[in-house]
This record gives structure tokens, C-alpha cells and sequence, in this order.
């Protein structure tokens, strides 16, 4: 399947479909001398991407360093990163690739691949209702459904310590789940699951449950000491969670290379399993779980193994930036 090159007059000039209202025309100031660049912004769950459409070249046209300042939300467009959607590799419609707001570049993003995903059918009306998506992490498969929503198949989860990474000591198998990490004085329990990306998930903390609206005020400070924690060779993401009942969760996230977001996609997937390991939730149900920017629902699906998300994504406004 191929698309047509981006229609930027149809996202520029268009009353989005998706966005509240009529979708306001970006005005940047420019912040460097270089040719202005056409952007999206779409967002999931309050998770915010500048999305760049790349497909003529394998090559992002914008820098890490570049990243960092169109993300910037006071000097810049504003977003937790930038998203590319490349020209296709073998067997999929197109690739992706991203850059936190940090210039760091992940294997995967959850949110962001719905973005992606409405960001393809909006320059693309004729374009199917399913894509293979190529990324860092494998093949992923975002779905638009009737409804708006955006339903992907995230693929397996990955649960072997060592491919995370991290430097735990598994406790089942060859799999980290609630291994004891000391950090500020507290002992954590903590599962480490890969979606592509690492993901250290916390349901308790010195033999106590997690409460979301405690965490709140300290999640600035604690969140960086399990990012660049020297058991995550990789850095991590780092998901605290509170169970509601056994299909119900509650979440806030600290992100590697983007810090506080809204919604994390690959970690509520990564914290339903890690959920389901811990025995805290139930596999044959499909778990509602609460970010700060909404929910989303997860589904670790006992036919195939693979992790399924199901969830927003709209478009917030297009425009063009100096970088
Ligand atoms: N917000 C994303 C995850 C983005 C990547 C992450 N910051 C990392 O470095 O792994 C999501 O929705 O999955």
C-alpha cells in the first residue's frame, strides 16, 4: 500500500474532525533561520506529539537537538516528543520513529502510534482502517475503529529481566517480578516489563499498597532516582499503581527522556502485566486503567499473548515551525 504525500493544505486549512471546535492555525515564532517545517500536533490522553511527515526520506528531518526545542513549551511548539512517520521496511505501510523531549529516541510508543495512526488517515482519506506500522520495537498494528478510537496490537510483552534491561535479580524464572529496590529510603517492589521500551512498574512501597493521590506531590523528585537508577542500564519508565478492583487500575507515570506526562500507552500495557504477574488483576479481563489524562483500555489476550490498547487520539492543531 502506498499513501499520497501529505495534503498540507487539507490539515492546515481544515475544521478538524477530531479536535474540539475548529482547529486554530499554529502561529510559531520562528527560533532559528532554517526553512519552516510542516507539523501536526495531535495528542492522546493529554500525551502530545508533534507529528512530521517523512515519508520521503529514511532520514528524520529534524535533529535530536531540534526535538528538544520544537518541544519546548515555552520557547517552542510545546510536546513530550516528536514523531516521524517514515517510508515503509519490508512488509508494513510505513515506519516510525520518535524523539522524546529530551532528544532520547525509544523503541515504542503507545499514545503516540494512535496519534500516528490518525495523523496517516487524516492526509490519506482512502487509506485502510489498519496499518503494520514499523518500529524500534517490531511491527505494531494501530487499528481506527468506528467509534474514533484507535485499537493496536502492541505484540508480545517481553519478560526476561535481562532484555528489559535491568540488573534485578529475577525472582520467577528469568522474569523481575516484585523484587525489593531500595530508593530514598523506602523499599520498593518492583516488576520490570519491556514493551519494546522498559517499563518498571511499583504496586507497593514498604509493605504498603500504592495510593495515587500520595504520590502526586513527590513524583517530581522520585521519578528521575528510578530513571537513571543504575539497575536500568537503559534508563526506565517508572508506573506507580493502585488497584481499584481486579480490572480496574489507577496510574501515574514518570517517563525516561520526557519526565511527567498525562498517559503513558506501552506502560499501562506493561503495568496489566505486570499486574496479572503479580496476581493483583485478572488476564481473562479487559483492564480499565486510569492515567491522568484519561483511560485506556488493555487487553493481554490469552489467544496470541499479544497486548492489546484501545484509546483516543485526536489532532490539536497543524501549522509550520523554524527550526
Ligand atoms: N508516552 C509513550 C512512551 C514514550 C517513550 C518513553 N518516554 C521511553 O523513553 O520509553 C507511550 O505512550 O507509550
Amino acid at each position: 500500500m502506498s499513501f499520497p504525500m501529505l495534503n498540507k493544505q487539507a490539515l492546515l486549512g481544515r475544521t478538524c474532525r477530531f479536535a474540539v471546535g475548529k482547529a486554530p492555525r499554529a502561529s510559531i515564532r520562528p527560533m532559528a533561520s532554517a526553512s519552516p517545517l510542516t507539523f501536526s500536533k495531535y495528542q492522546g490522553l493529554g500525551n502530545d506529539f508533534i507529528l512530521i511527515d517523512n515519508r520521503h526520506s529514511s532520514d528524520p528531518v529534524v535533529t535530536p537537538e531540534q526535538a528538544v526545542k520544537i518541544c519546548d513549551r515555552n520557547f517552542g511548539i510545546g510536546g513530550d516528543g516528536v514523531i516521524f512517520a517514515l517510508p515503509p521496511v519490508g512488509d508494513t505501510d510505513l515506519t516510525m520513529r520518535i524523539f522524546n523531549s529530551d532528544g532520547s529516541e525509544p523503541e515504542m510508543c503507545g499514545n503516540g502510534i494512535r496519534c500516528l495512526a490518525k495523523f496517516v488517515a487524516d492526509v490519506d482519506a482512502a487509506a485502510p482502517r489498519k496499518y503494520k506500522i514499523h518500529t524500534l520495537a517490531g511491527l505494531i498494528q494501530p487499528e481506527l475503529l468506528a467509534d474514533g478510537q484507535v485499537r493496536v496490537d502492541m505484540g508480545e510483552p517481553i519478560l526476561e529481566g535481562a532484555k528489559v534491561p535491568t540488573t534485578l535479580a529475577p525472582t520467577q524464572g528469568s522474569t523481575v517480578v516484585s523484587q525489593d529496590l531500595a530508593v530514598e529510603g523506602r523499599t520498593y517492589k518492583v516488576t520490570c516489563v519491556s514493551m519494546g521500551n522498559p517499563h518498571a512498574v511499583i504496586y507497593s512501597c514498604d509493605g504498603n499498597t500504592i495510593k495515587i493521590d500520595d504520590l502526586d506531590k513527590e513524583l517530581a523528585t522520585l521519578g528521575p532516582k528510578f530513571e537513571r537508577n543504575t539497575v536500568f542500564p537503559a534508563r526506565t519508565n517508572t508506573e506507580f499503581v493502585e488497584v481499584v478492583n481486579p480490572s480496574h487500575v489507577r496510574m501515574v507515570v514518570w517517563e525516561r527522556g520526557a519526565g511527567r506526562t498525562l498517559a503513558c500507552g506501552t506502560g499501562a500495557c506493561a503495568l496489566v502485566v505486570a499486574g496479572i504477574l503479580e496476581g493483583r488483576l485478572e488476564r481473562e479481563r479487559i483492564c480499565r486503567v486510569d492515567l491522568p489524562g484519561g483511560p485506556l483500555q488493555i487487553e493481554w489476550s490469552m489467544a496470541d499473548n499479544h497486548i492489546y490498547m484501545t484509546g483516543p487520539a485526536e489532532l490539536v492543531f497543524s501549522g509550520t515551525v523554524r527550526t
